[in-house]
């Protein structure tokens, strides 16, 4: 079985691949079940990764972000859907995913290309969001389709660029795709961001306000500098008091986008400007606890029937209520990067990290407080042989 198998994953990698030769190991950083810190594991002997399908290409890993979703995705956070999506038969039963390599951010170089890749080619530096269902890039290499990467931005260092991947797809699918917001139409529309000082938040205040828009943002005391430097318009602190208290105060809103979640729904959604097509799109979903602890069926079940049942309520009182989920895309990223390099957005990158260190990477990520984003450094793009 064993033979058979390294036959098959060789036909494959000669017929969909344009270089003749690769590894079959590198490091990387696995889990091999899901936990605390302890389950971190380095090894020089991961599975180099395998162009599966004609629109892949393999990246040599320069950076790797982290985001909140990897610490929970260490301890099993959407464990359930994960494994699924990457053996949707089950053929090897629970626990196929590990050893698990974690990190969705990357920015690096390509090394090969699938045979229908035709925007790519090898050494291009690009950057990119991995889908959490695929191999992460805590490793030397990771496999993405031509269509989840961009060319990174040429005013970027690889460290710069891995920090906004993950962040900028998510703040995009949730405002553009989710919340219909865009460059035409978002100039003085009034948006309240709930949890403005993390990841998505300073990608969001960003973004929103290059297009136009006038923001106001939650955050603790001691980061409102840091959020007005970035452009924030209205700075509330939420830990000086019910923070719906002064919110109540302000005029109200076309969009809120809340990256808190929790009991922020019980008074948020009275701060939109009912009747108006004013949305209200949350980060926060129970999603993936619902299949995790229900099982993929049900689970969805659960989620539609939750969903649809709090859309159809606040539909009522004349405003949208929507969940917002990260969409890996090259194309969004590509938008993205022409904002960069003309200046209207920068990278935050909080901590950077060697790849020796991840574990202390992990640590600073747990401790929460984010004021930007967490980088571990994996090689220079020197390094590329
Ligand atoms: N559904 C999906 O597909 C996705 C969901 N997410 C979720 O979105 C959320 C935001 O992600 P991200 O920005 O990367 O997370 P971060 O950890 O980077 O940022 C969260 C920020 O919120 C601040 N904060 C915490 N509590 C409050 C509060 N009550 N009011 C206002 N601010 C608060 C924290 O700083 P401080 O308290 O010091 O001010 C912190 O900076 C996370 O919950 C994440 O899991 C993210 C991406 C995709």
């Amino acid at each position: 079985q064993i033979i058979c198998q390294i036959w098959l994953t060789e036909k494959m990698h000669r017929q969909f691949s344009t270089t003749k030769s690769y590894l079959n190991i590198m490091p990387a950083w696995v889990i091999d079940k899901y936990g605390g810190n302890d389950v971190l594991r380095f090894t020089k002997n991961a599975a180099f990764p395998i162009i599966n399908y004609p629109n892949e290409v393999i990246v040599k890993v320069c950076a790797a972000g982290l985001n909140p979703l990897d610490v929970s995705m260490r301890a099993g956070y959407g464990a359930a859907t994960l494994s699924m999506k990457r053996d949707p038969l089950n053929i090897k039963q629970t626990g196929n995913e590990f050893p698990l390599i974690l990190g969705r951010d990357v920015s690096g170089v390509i090394m090969e290309c699938g045979l229908d890749v035709k925007y790519f080619k090898e050494r291009d530096e690009v950057w990119a969001a991995i889908p959490p269902w695929k191999q992460g890039s805590l490793a030397e290499f990771v496999v993405l389709s031509g269509n989840e990467i961009s060319l990174k931005p040429k005013s970027l260092n690889h460290v710069e660029a891995a920090s906004l991947p993950y962040v900028a797809n998510t703040a995009w699918s949730v405002l553009v795709n989710t919340g219909g917001l865009n460059k035409e139409n978002c100039a003085n529309k009034r948006i309240l961001i709930l949890g403005g000082s993390g990841g998505v938040g300073t990608f969001a205040i960003q973004m929103l306000k290059a297009w136009g828009g006038h923001v106001t943002v939650t955050c603790s005391q001691n980061a409102e500098h840091f959020v007005r430097d970035l452009g924030a318009d209205h700075v509330v602190d939420y830990t000086a008091g019910p923070v719906e208290e002064p919110l109540r105060a302000l005029e109200k809103f076309d969009l809120i986008l809340d990256n808190i979640g929790g009991d922020t729904e019980r008074w948020a959604l009275e701060l939109l400007k009912p009747w108006t097509g004013a949305k209200y799109v949350t980060l926060v979903t129970p999603f993936l606890q619902n299949t995790d602890r229900l099982g993929i069926a049900d689970g969805m079940m659960q989620t539609a029937a939750t969903m649809t049942t709090k859309a159809l309520k606040h539909l009522l009182k004349g405003v949208h209520y929507r969940w917002g989920f990260f969409a890996p895309s090259g194309p969004a990223l590509d938008e993205i990067r022409e904002m960069v390099d003309e200046g209207q957005i920068r990278p935050v990158v909080e901590e950077i990290f060697s790849f020796s260190q991840v574990p202390k990477a992990f640590e600073k990520m747990e401790r929460g407080h984010a004021r930007g984003k967490t980088v571990v450094q994996i090689s220079k793009p020197g390094d590329v042989s």
